[in-house]
């Protein structure tokens, strides 16, 4: 009796729960079916509307890169209302967004990052069309090789600045500190000299938390995972707490960068004499609106927040790991003693000739790299790839972790080891475009038409921050408090979490060379 009772008390809720797994069941095989049919590259299979959304985690490129194992180079994802293309073989990538860049180049709509924050303006989050290809001549104006070489004496003198914070606040290598600052300092004050003539005097200038925390926010609120409003256009309807933020940052951005422009802007029609740099020409764009107030605003916006978190996030990294490797200092440092010996600091010039430091840089970059799912691509057309259909308004991903963990490529990829580009002797705009994408070193500054337009200057930064760091201090953790190298903060980009390090001078000469380069170089820094 009691069984019985309990079968009938169950029975209506069974039948509907069997009816429910039929319904979604069905709805699953017509899902898979449809894109079978539609002959898009093979793919996890996902849920009907929200596709594979929820298989992502806060780390997608860990699942990406599982996924690319069982699927291969080329796969796809339904992300909500998104086809999504995962590339995870270098020819793939050279073959769909280097040769048939003429698809491959856009930028996808992004809502809060393109939409909201930066009107789908700035050189990185413009769609393929004129307005970008007029954004990217001005920003290849002043990144160029050519066009950097005369702010050499500039990133030159920064790096001198960077040991010489790195020396004084650390007393010597008596108390340890915490270089975020410094790092992000170096590379802020090269990008304010060469887009407004101008720097921050001293590490404790308001501007450069103010910037930091600008790109804080940024990292935060337009990565992947904070966005699936990307994949599911509906959740617009609703107060997304984000799009507050970003209206909040995009204020401020015209209050900051904009308040700069504003100022040049001025002291042009008071007919001051202004040096050279990229706001100048910004401001001349602008007055034969060729480019309007939101554009140029954007544009020094968008290069800030490229140039800046990048960069000294990837120095900080290094000075992170090197302070787990005392024997790869030792390394670096033999190198540095031979070449240049211990009366001057390492220079420009010695770059060539410091191999195991570049190797260092690439190993970096493959290691701990900023954007571990890339910046996606967006095609402009359908396209066919080995006998795959790929539709127009797909969204291209670069699964840089993937090809940077890829075992047979690298071996022993999660460990740090610059030995294994000790034979590659490119710089990395050379590597990025050797003829073989097998021999290509690391995938960290994307590839095709919307390549990082600061390769050059990434790595002239990056190269003195860490040659200089190297040749001036043993990089000693602290017991009890060694840095965590599998955290990071924010999105898009990454960054290393705060760690604190000695800077330990080398020897007795170490201190006064540097104070003796800095006298000098800050005249030119200024
Ligand atoms: C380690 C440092 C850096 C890394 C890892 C990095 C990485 C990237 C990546 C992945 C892209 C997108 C590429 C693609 O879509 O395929 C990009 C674009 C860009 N980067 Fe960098 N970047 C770095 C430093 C810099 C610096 C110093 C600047 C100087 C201003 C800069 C300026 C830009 C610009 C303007 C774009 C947009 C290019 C476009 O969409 O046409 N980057 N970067």
């Amino acid at each position: 009796r009691e069984v019985i009772d309990q079968s009938l008390a169950f029975g209506p809720w069974k039948c509907l729960a069997t009816a429910t797994v039929m319904w979604v069941s069905a709805l699953w095989v017509h899902h898979h079916h449809r894109r079978t049919r539609r002959g898009l590259p093979p793919g996890p299979l996902g849920i009907p509307y929200f596709g594979n959304l929820f298989q992502l985690s806060t780390q997608p490129e860990v699942q990406l890169t599982q996924w690319a194992k069982k699927y291969g180079g080329l796969y796809s994802l339904k992300l909500g209302a998104r086809d999504v293309m995962i590339l995870t073989h270098p020819k793939i990538v050279k073959d769909l967004c280097v040769t048939r860049g003429n698809i491959y180049s856009s930028r996808m709509d992004w809502y809060i990052m393109g939409d909201v924050l930066l009107e789908n303006r700035g050189v990185g989050a413009t769609p393929y069309n004129d307005k970008w290809r007029l954004h990217r001549k001005v920003a290849n104006s002043s990144l160029s090789l050519r066009a950097l070489n005369n702010f050499n004496p500039i990133v030159d003198a920064e790096g001198t600045v960077f040991v010489h914070s790195l020396l004084h606040e650390g007393a010597l290598g008596q108390t340890p500190v915490n270089p975020l600052l410094h790092c992000a300092r170096f590379p802020m004050n090269s990008m304010l000299s060469i887009i407004f003539g101008w720097r921050t005097s001293g590490a404790d200038d308001p501007l450069i938390r103010r910037a930091m925390a600008m790109g804080e926010d940024f990292s935060v609120i337009t990565g992947m995972t904070q966005n699936a409003v990307d994949f599911l256009p509906l959740l617009k309807l609703f107060p997304l707490e984000n799009v507050k933020r970003a209206r909040k940052l995009k204020q401020e951005f015209f209050d900051c960068w904009g308040g700069m422009l504003k100022d040049l802007e001025v002291r042009i029609d008071d007919g001051e004499e202004i040096k050279d740099c990229l706001a100048k020409g910004l401001i001349e764009l602008y007055k034969q609106k060729e480019m309007d107030w939101t554009d140029i605003v954007m544009f020094c916006t968008g290069i800030m927040l490229a140039g800046i978190e990048t960069t000294a996030g990837s120095i900080a990294w290094l000075l992170s790991i090197l302070s787990h490797h005392p024997e790869i200092q030792r390394k670096a440092q033999a190198e540095l003693d031979a070449v240049v010996g211990r009366d001057r600091m390492p220079t420009l010039a010695d770059m060539n000739d410091l191999q195991y430091i570049r190797a260092m840089l690439k190993e970096v970059l493959r290691f701990r790299n900023p954007f571990p799912q890339g910046i996606p691509h967006f095609t402009t057309e359908d396209d066919t790839y080995e006998g795959f259909h790929i539709p127009a308004k797909s969204v291209v991903m670069i699964n840089v972790h993937g090809l940077h963990f890829d075992e047979e490529r690298y071996p022993n990829a999660d460990q740090f080891q610059p030995e294994r580009f000790l034979h590659d002797r490119t710089n990395f705009t050379e590597s990025a475009n050797c003829a073989d994408p097998m021999q290509r070193d690391q995938w960290s500054f994307g590839a095709g038409r919307r390549i990082c337009a600061g390769m050059h200057l990434a790595e002239r930064e990056m190269y003195l921050a860490i040659s200089r760091a190297l040749w001036a201090f043993d990089i000693v953790g602290l017991e009890g408090e060694m840095s965590d190298l599998d955290k990071f903060e924010g999105e898009l980009p990454r960054s290393p979490v705060a760690f604190r390090v000695k800077f330990v001078p080398r020897d007795a000469k170490v201190a006064g060379i540097i104070d003796l380069a800095h006298a000098g170089s800050s005249a030119e820094a200024a």
